[in-house]
Parts: structure tokens; sequence; C-alpha cells
């Protein structure tokens, strides 16, 4: 592997894909893993408010945080840490793993930054697992506006509008995608019920809450206190 290269086309584009890197029995036994655990009609967590407004349709579970962990094959593989220590040169820790469920016929996720781009040097990484394939007919596609972490704030606009320049992909079954939190992305609308999930990481020095602010094209929110704390217009 050519860390260096990796390392420029992160820094450059604001994100970098491998494809096939986790194997499909640890793939197929995760996402059987993360099903069982929403069940076969999970209730929302977010507010009606959030919902409505940010155009977001995710149920996150964040399964070390509940002391049963059990997704070691992807935290520790050795290579997804070496790729990490390599993006991110300086040092990082874990920050947590988010398992995201959205419900067939859902919204998906609208535009946004996973935490405010007011100081580049603060931001979350994200290492996104997919357990099972993004296709035309499960829909949720991720959209990833290139070189957006280097843009500052998300533009104001409608929550799921095409963008110009953005990038469309339909990830498959073991493929990771690491992804800065300034860089804007959305998730397509879902017609089947899609998972995904999220191992996600910080530089050294970035305080814990970093995502709690997540900025949309119409607001910026914070989950801690269900509230929108800014409309953007
Ligand atoms: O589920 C996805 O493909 C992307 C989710 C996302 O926006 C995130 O984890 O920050
Ligand atoms: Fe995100």
């Amino acid at each position: 592997m050519n860390f260096k290269k990796i390392h420029n086309t992160f820094w450059e584009q604001g994100y970098v894909i491998f494809e096939k890197f986790f194997d499909d029995a640890l793939m197929d036994n995760y996402n059987d893993k993360i099903l069982q655990h929403y069940g076969v009609n999970p209730d929302w967590e977010h507010t009606d408010e959030f919902i409505s407004k940010s155009a977001v349709e995710v149920i996150p579970w964040f399964p070390y945080r509940d002391g049963q962990g059990g997704f070691d094959g992807i935290d520790k593989d050795k290579i997804f840490n070496r790729i990490t220590d390599a993006l991110l040169k300086d040092g990082w820790n874990n920050l947590y793993c988010m398992m995201m469920f959205s419900k067939a016929g859902s919204k998906g996720q609208a535009w946004h930054q996973d935490c405010p781009p007011d100081n580049p040097l603060k931001y979350n990484l994200n290492r996104l697992v997919y357990t099972h394939d993004i296709t035309d007919e499960t829909g949720g596609d991720i959209v990833i506006m290139p070189k957006a972490h280097k843009a500052g704030i998300l533009p104001v606009g409608k929550p799921h509008e095409d963008i110009d320049g953005q990038l469309v992909f339909q990830p498959k079954k073991g493929t990771v995608v690491f992804l800065h939190g300034h860089c804007f992305h959305r998730v397509m609308p879902v017609k089947k019920d899609r998972i995904s999930t999220n191992f996600r990481a910080v530089p050294l020095g970035t305080p814990e809450d970093i995502t709690d602010v997540c900025v949309y094209r119409n607001m910026k929110y914070r989950f801690s206190t269900s509230e929108v704390i800014e409309e953007r217009s």
C-alpha cells in the first residue's frame, strides 16, 4: 500500500475509497448483528422537529457505549488503522463507533458537514464501512462534494438539492470510505432498509463533542440538546 499516495489523495479530495477492503464473511456477520440490534421495526430516536426540518432519517446506535462492542474485526484492523495513521499524521483517537439504520422509504440524509468548519484544524474523520451492497434497488447512495473540506461552510440551500460537481457513489459490501467531516456529503433517499457503519476518529486534541453540532443547508443543529441553534437562509 502506498500510504503517501493515500494521504495525498485524501487531503486533496477530502475522501478516499477502498473497495473490497473487508471480506464478505465478516461483513455478513456484522450486518446480521446490526439488524438484530434494530429488530424489524425500530423507532426513531430523533425528535419529529429534527426529522422534518433536517430531512435526515437515520437511527444511530453506539455499540461500544452500550458496553457491547463486538466490532473489533473492523475497529482493530491493522491496515484500517495504519491508513488512519497516514491520514492523521500527528496522531489520533477513536471518537466513537456509530451504526446507522434508515428504513425503506425514508429520506436518507440531507447535505451536511458533521461539525462546523470554523477552524480547519478541528474536524472528525469518518471511517465508513458498508456491510451490504448499495445499489439502484436499495437507494441510499452516498453523495460527496470533492474538495469541499477546504471550502468553508456548506452554502445555504435546499437540503437535498444537487450541487454542481457532486459525486455519487454506491459502495458495495466491504467498501471503506474515509471522509473528512468538513467535506459536504449526503445520503440519497432509501428504497430498502439501509445500514452503514462509521468508526469515527479525530486528530489528537480534538474535543470529544466535536460532532455535537451538525451543519445543514437550512440550520445548525445541536444533538445533545435537540435544538436548532441557528436558522440559515
Ligand atoms: O451513511 C452514510 O453513507 C454516511 C453517513 C454520514 O453522513 C456520517 O456518518 O457522517
Ligand atoms: Fe455525515
